[in-house]
């Protein structure tokens, strides 16, 4: 997910659903008044949804979460063993796998999640190169770990445990040269989930059960090329043949799907991994704003006496409510630049995440795209 413009666009989308105020008994046969949304393609209320009208599954969620007993495969279903620590219920169903609803209206710039990334690394899509491997700033010049030859930008950054501890040894052990290119960079984060398996079950369990699209990965030539290039660099370089072949690309997959990405706003170039943020579903019209910024910037001045400020340990990534968000409606976020034209969008959706954008936005735009194309038709069919 990127992040290279992490101001707020949203604006009040034109294709907005309608609602409705809807009667209906429940259980006990009391009859109860909420205001149900009408899928703007099907025109359905939420509680009839069309099964091929994609616009329905936010409602859908709200409905089935409400139905524990429901044993279609197809529903959505509260996930018990995710526990999110804000306004929010972890979800599944077979579209868009984990997500997260409003587990109760939240306000227009209430704060949702304040998150610490649980992984960071060195990445830097424009080549900005050399980069500090522990603090991903960008070095400009050749500075180097005094054991590994590793760039790092200084001392501390040298000795502090996110390098030291972790790839440090390895490529010291190994004489792995330094970098060179992009995803020589990236190995690096990929090594450090690696060594979770090690040092922290919980971590690396948490690490298995992230969404990688392994299958879509397989068949996709770039992404199989930059996965086998890592897995060479991992397993002969680094002679870390204790991990397999299909860790190492899990791993791969989770962070080219899940990572935020750091750039020049921080003057930090990382690749971010976040436990909880991640779970947020896509729209190209999100309900959320998300900013990057260091901890500190939020600390009182007596409690940052005793704390480096702005240090990579101190990154978070805050989301807030961009827009009054109703309980049950899924909380979104955006991976892409929502401002890109329609197709470009879709096809950076389809091309890094696997999927088939259908937000409201996306819908919409396509029907106009559409329309358009038959007004032409027609204009030349009468001419
Ligand atoms: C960052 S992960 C989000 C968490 C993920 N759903 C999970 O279960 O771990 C991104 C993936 O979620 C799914 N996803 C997110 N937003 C979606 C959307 N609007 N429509 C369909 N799938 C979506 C896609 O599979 C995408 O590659």
């Amino acid at each position: 997910m990127s992040s290279e413009d992490i101001s707020t666009e949203l604006s009040s989308s034109l294709c907005s659903s309608p609602s409705t105020e809807m009667i209906h008994a429940d259980d006990d046969n009391e009859t109860k008044t909420d205001t149900v949304a009408l899928c703007f393609l099907c025109q359905d209320p939420a509680s009839l949804p069309d099964p091929d009208c994609k616009s329905c599954h936010n409602l859908r969620a709200y409905h089935s979460k409400k139905d524990d007993g429901n044993q279609d495969e197809y529903a959505d279903k509260v996930v018990l063993d995710i526990a999110f620590p804000g306004p929010g219920i972890v979800m599944r169903n077979h579209i868009y796998g984990n997500y997260v609803v409003a587990s109760r209206t939240i306000e227009t710039g209430e704060l949702i999640i304040l998150e610490k990334p649980i992984s960071i690394g060195p990445y830097s899509p424009p080549d900005i190169l050399p980069l500090c491997v522990t603090c991903c700033k960008d070095i400009g010049r050749s500075l180097k770990c005094s054991k590994c030859k590793w760039p790092v930008c200084g001392s501390a950054c040298e000795k502090f445990p996110l390098h030291a501890e972790n790839e440090c040894q390895i490529f010291l052990q190994n004489q792995v040269k330094p970098p060179v290119v992009l995803k020589e960079y990236f190995s690096v984060e990929t090594i450090r989930l690696l060594l979770l398996k090690e040092r922290n079950v919980d971590a690396w369990e948490r690490v298995l059960a992230f969404e990688s699209h392994s299958h879509q990965r397989e068949n996709d030539f770039l992404a199989k090329a930059s996965t086998e290039y890592i897995q060479d660099f991992i397993h002969n370089k680094c002679n870390l043949t204790r991990f397999s072949a299909e860790e190492i690309d899990h791993v791969v997959g989770v962070l080219s799907i899940n990572t935020f990405w750091a750039f020049k706003e921080l003057n930090r170039y990382a690749s971010c991994l976040f436990d909880k943020i991640t779970l947020f579903a896509h729209d190209c019209d999100p309900n959320t704003t998300r900013e990057l910024i260091f901890l500190d910037d939020e600390m009182e001045e007596t409690e940052k006496a005793s704390y480096e400020p702005s240090h990579i340990s101190s990154i978070a990534l805050r989301v807030k409510a961009g827009r009054r968000i109703e309980e049950g409606e899924m909380i979104t976020i955006r991976y892409v630049d929502v401002t890109l034209p329609l197709l470009e969008r879709r096809r950076e959706l389809r091309d890094i995440f696997y999927f088939d954008c259908t937000c409201s936005k996306c819908l919409c735009e396509l029907t106009d795209n559409q329309n358009e194309i038959e007004t032409k038709l027609a204009e030349t069919v009468l001419c």
